[in-house]
């Protein structure tokens, strides 16, 4: 699904330029769970960027299902961005002022859709994430663990082909980061979601399928983990 060739990315300004990702190649299959580790400034923020069509400044190959996305428009990839790839967030990035329901909606009317075509979608993946209930919450109104449920759905509404999921337990506690971690290998499992998860952690790696460890930008190891 994704293939990465002899990447290498600069931050370059007047007076130097770090190389920050080194001579990277990677390939993820789908249905793969990814745990990415690596200490501060390892480079694993700029990685994601790069996976997630965010960042499109770097040297060498990033094919996603056998095609050279980046070379499109701005305007163009945010469209395939929004229809291909789903981020979490440590902070949950939700609106606060808006329900549970705005917020899980929101991706879709972005990507088209009417506010009457929204409704079974939204009840679906809010089904899904176990929050059925909560859909005419605010936010303010659930707990820490609860607003992660809802930037998952969020994460989910567009069927994306994959999930990017940035410290998604890292303001959780314990227990809670157990429970968010389990929805993640079920929907791996039994819904064949590719997630690809950054994590300081080392409770949440034997979750995933797969250990990649990042040490000043280059690829150290990389582990099947469960099958
Ligand atoms: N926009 C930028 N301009 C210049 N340097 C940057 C920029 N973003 C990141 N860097 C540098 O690139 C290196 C890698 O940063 P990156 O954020 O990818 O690391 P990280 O592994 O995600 O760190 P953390 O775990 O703290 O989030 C660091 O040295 C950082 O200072």
């Amino acid at each position: 699904m994704i293939s990465l060739v002899n990447v290498n990315k600069y931050y370059k300004n007047d007076e130097e330029s770090l190389h920050v990702l080194k001579n990277i190649n990677l390939a993820i299959a789908p249905g793969e769970m990814i745990a990415i580790m690596g200490p501060s400034g390892s480079g694993k923020s700029t990685l994601i960027n790069l996976l997630g069509f965010i960042d499109k400044q770097f040297e060498g190959q990033y094919l996603f299902e056998g095609k050279a996305l980046l070379t499109s428009s701005d305007e163009i990839l945010s469209k395939i961005r929004n229809q291909t790839v789903g981020f979490v967030f440590q902070n949950f990035s939700l609106i606060e002022n808006n329900t549970v329901f705005e917020n899980v909606e929101l991706p879709l009317l972005y990507n088209g859709y009417k506010f009457h075509q929204t409704e079974e979608k939204v009840r679906a993946v809010l089904k899904k994430v176990g929050l059925s209930d909560k859909a005419d919450k605010h936010l303010k109104q659930l707990s820490g663990g609860q607003q992660q449920l809802v930037a998952i759905a969020r994460a989910l509404i567009n069927q994306p082909k994959f999930l990017i999921a940035d410290e998604p337990t890292g303001a959780l506690d314990s227990h809670t980061s157990e429970e968010i971690m389990k929805l993640f290998v079920d929907l791996n499992t039994q819904d064949q979601v590719t997630i690809i998860l950054v994590t300081h952690n080392p409770d949440m790696v034997p979750y995933c399928s797969r250990l990649i460890s990042i040490r000043d930008g280059e690829i150290i190891e990389d582990k099947a983990l469960r099958q």
